[in-house]
């Protein structure tokens, strides 16, 4: 048997090979780069990328084809990040990007005039108060309403829930996203404090049917499953919930929702903070129409098209290691109208200043069928 470190030894020259063979060979990538800036001819090639990785394929053989093709693609991928580089050359978006920053505001607003689903008392409305100093709201019964009024410059801010730590993504708000235009200038984080609300005088008992929104009911199902004989009546939102029981006439009847509903609507607490975990929070999203980017921008929403093929989804993760871009958020969603075709949210964790946010914004065509950039934004927590 060899020696470990006499086999190391000899991994560390190949390895000084291949690198000295990289360098020489991103030397040739600059060549290659000064020959498109004379003749304006694109950095991807994906004829020349197709036949390359398949002739490492081929000339690495069994067992090894699979690696050889990947590492090709690595290196092509490096060899196209330096090229664009280089040429300083702006895609759309990153002129979108720089055009937007060049424009920035210096602050965000305090006052606003903001569109939100439900009506008062809801979890949007609570979003929209630690979002804006004084805001003006105009409630809307459906997020497509609020997207809508957003689109048509009614308002120039909509507030939306994207995502719960316990329930997951809002699905809904998500297919929404593929149908309007808009751009993401905001996000917040909500603790989320549901509560059992009933007539005043009523008994827990008693309580044979809770409203609810579909998400609060998923947050609290392990506390709705002590209810021995309960009935689950989902509704546009929590506080619609609350305000269906102070208006009915049952006296067996609840809801789940928060606090500033027991007031609003002239109820009682029966039983305060039910949700499941008690680490409960919502994000929203604070969209607008035109983008703006104000200051501390530093994360930003992609909506991103891969082609359905193996390795479509893996290289477009490759393009934000490579540049060391931080992912905070994938969520997939299904296309309409189309067989098991998806669209990506990406949320990264990047200045929308930084020069690798620019690459990143010059790049992604490259890997991806389509991509949309959403806006970068600041979390309020
Ligand atoms: C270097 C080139 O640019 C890009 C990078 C390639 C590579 O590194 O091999 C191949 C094709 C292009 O997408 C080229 O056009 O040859």
């Amino acid at each position: 048997m060899s020696d470990l470190l006499e086999i190391r030894n000899r991994i560390d020259a190949i390895d000084g090979q291949i690198l000295d063979l990289f360098k020489e060979r991103m030397s040739c990538a600059a060549e290659v780069a000064e020959y498109k800036r004379d003749t304006g001819k694109p950095v991807y090639d994906a004829a020349r990328e197709r036949d390359n990785i398949q002739r490492a394929a081929d000339r690495a053989g069994a067992g090894l084809e699979h690696y050889a093709a990947v590492l090709e693609s690595l290196l092509m991928e490096a060899s196209r990040d330096a090229q664009y580089r280089r040429l300083g050359k702006s895609s759309a978006a990153a002129t979108t990007v720089a055009a937007a920053l060049a424009s920035q505001p210096p602050y965000f607003p305090e006052r606003a005039f903001v569109a939100c689903q439900g009506v008062e008392g809801a979890y949007q409305q609570l979003a929209v108060d630690r979002l804006f100093k004084r805001a003006n709201i105009a409630y809307f019964e459906t997020f497509d309403a609020v997207f809508s009024a957003v689109e048509r410059g009614i308002v120039k801010f909509g507030v939306l829930p994207i995502e719960n730590s316990t329930a997951g993504s809002v699905n809904h708000v998500f297919d929404l996203m593929m149908q309007h235009d808009f751009h993401i200038v905001r996000t917040c984080r909500l603790k989320i404090d549901h509560n059992l609300l009933a007539k005043p005088g009523q008994r827990k008992e008693d309580v044979h049917i809770i409203y609810s929104h579909q998400q609060a009911i998923s947050q609290c199902a392990d506390y709705i499953s002590t209810f021995p004989d309960v009935r689950v009546h989902v509704t546009e939102n929590t506080a619609m919930a609350a305000r269906m029981v102070a208006e009915s006439d049952r006296d067996d009847v609840a809801a789940l929702a928060s606090a500033a509903c027991a007031d609003l609507y002239g109820l009682e607490v029966l039983e305060r903070s039910v949700q499941d975990l008690q680490n409960n929070y919502t994000r929203f999203a604070c969209i607008s129409r035109d983008l703006t980017i104000y200051p501390g921008a530093d994360r930003s929403t992609l909506m991103i098209e891969t082609k359905h093929e193996p390795g479509a989804l893996y290289k477009v993760l490759a393009r934000f290691y490579a540049l060391d871009i931080n992912l905070v958020k994938l969520e997939s969603r299904p296309i309409p109208e189309r067989e098991f075709d998806f669209m990506f949210y990406f949320d990264v964790d990047c200045p929308a200043a930084a020069p690798e946010f620019q690459t990143l914004m010059n790049s992604l065509s490259d890997v991806c069928e389509e991509f949309r950039y959403l806006g970068s934004y600041t979390e309020v927590l």
